[in-house]
């Protein structure tokens, strides 16, 4: 199997069928890919290759699951399942609540692909290696991606349990000079300079909110503002302070390095937000207002049904929209 070296150039693999660099069953990511973390075009054409002819499938939407929503692909009909392991020159989820599996097959009529489990910054991988499968995705024939993710409310009118469509996000990584596009740009992806201003479907969002009220959830359904810090630390009162002084509405510690690689690459994206906890703003010494991973798991875990819901019925218009 190919893969890449430090300097670039195609190499071999070990010889296992993988080379994330873990041996003995800990998952831990490949640090070794860090100084080379762009991808080259023929590694992505690679692995799309592998999903499309294992697969037999060429999905159109893709479908991203957060922390604890990896049922967003258990609903998904005759899947051929790849696990990341097995996949050549794929990283390999190391988090909890993401299960490192691809799943590909039809959901509403569509042909979909869904990662249940993604990859972080926090957990050692470079942001373009964290949102290489939304350039496999394209080149697997993905025209729609779905992005979903656990984040902590900030806005004081969300409850735990709400939905926050995404309809603009603060990079705060991009702040601090990180980037997914950061190295040589490859115009088959995209220009080296995107504009990101509409990088959220309306017409998605606007679907989705009809949806919403169909489910008779609009009051725990909203539009906002995301914004996805390292971590793997939550947040200061003095940080959820300044980012709602910003105009944040949801914190996490993903998406954003997706949805901009998504959009270098012309793909029309969807995102939401599972309100998991809600972020205090004002000091206290009340244990419960602390974030804890558990209590992420546990809410996406109720809300799961919600969400399945959510994006089978908007995969549901897509789909009846582009067959009418
Ligand atoms: O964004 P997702 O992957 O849903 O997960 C969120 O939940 C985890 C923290 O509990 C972090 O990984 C954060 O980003
Ligand atoms: N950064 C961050 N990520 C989260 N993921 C789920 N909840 C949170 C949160 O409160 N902060």
């Amino acid at each position: 199997m190919t893969g890449y070296n430090s300097n670039g150039e195609v190499a071999t693999s070990n010889g296992n069928g993988h080379s994330n660099g873990h041996s003995n069953g800990h998952k831990t990511a490949d640090y070794t890919a860090q100084e080379n973390a762009t991808y080259p075009y023929e590694v992505i054409q690679e692995i799309a290759d592998f999903i499309t002819k294992g697969s037999g499938m060429r999905p159109k939407i893709g479908i991203i699951c957060g922390s604890g929503l990896g049922s967003l692909a258990e609903i998904i009909q005759d899947p051929k399942i790849f696990e990341y392991e097995k996949i050549p020159n794929f990283p390999v989820s190391t988090v909890e609540g993401h299960a490192g599996k691809l799943v590909i097959g039809t959901l509403e009529g569509a042909t979909v692909m869904a990662m249940q489990g993604r990859f972080h910054f926090y957990e050692g991988y470079p942001l373009a290696k964290c949102s290489m499968p939304v350039r496999v995705m394209k080149l697997c024939g993905v025209e729609y991606l779905f992005a979903t993710n656990a984040a902590g409310g900030i806005n004081p009118r969300y409850a735990v349990g709400d939905i926050m469509l995404m309809h603009d996000h603060v990079n705060m990584l991009g702040f601090a000079g990180n980037s997914p596009l950061q190295g040589p740009n490859d115009p088959r992806f995209g220009p080296r300079f995107p504009a990101l201003v509409n990088s959220y479907n309306k017409e998605l969002i606007n679907k989705a909110i009809e949806i919403g009220k169909t489910m008779g959830i609009e009051s725990n359904v909203h539009v906002g503002v995301y914004s996805c810090l390292g971590g793997p630390n939550y947040e200061t009162i003095a940080e959820l302070k300044a980012l709602r002084m910003m105009g944040v509405d949801a914190v996490g510690m993903s998406t954003v390095h997706e949805v901009i690689t998504a959009r270098h690459c012309d793909m029309k994206v969807f995102a939401f937000s599972l309100i998991t906890n809600k972020c205090a703003t004002e000091y206290s010494d009340k244990k419960d207002e602390e974030a804890n991973h558990e209590e992420v798991m546990a809410v996406a875990k109720n809300r799961q049904k919600a969400c399945c819901e959510l994006v089978a019925r908007l995969v549901r218009e897509i789909h009846s929209n582009a067959a009418s």
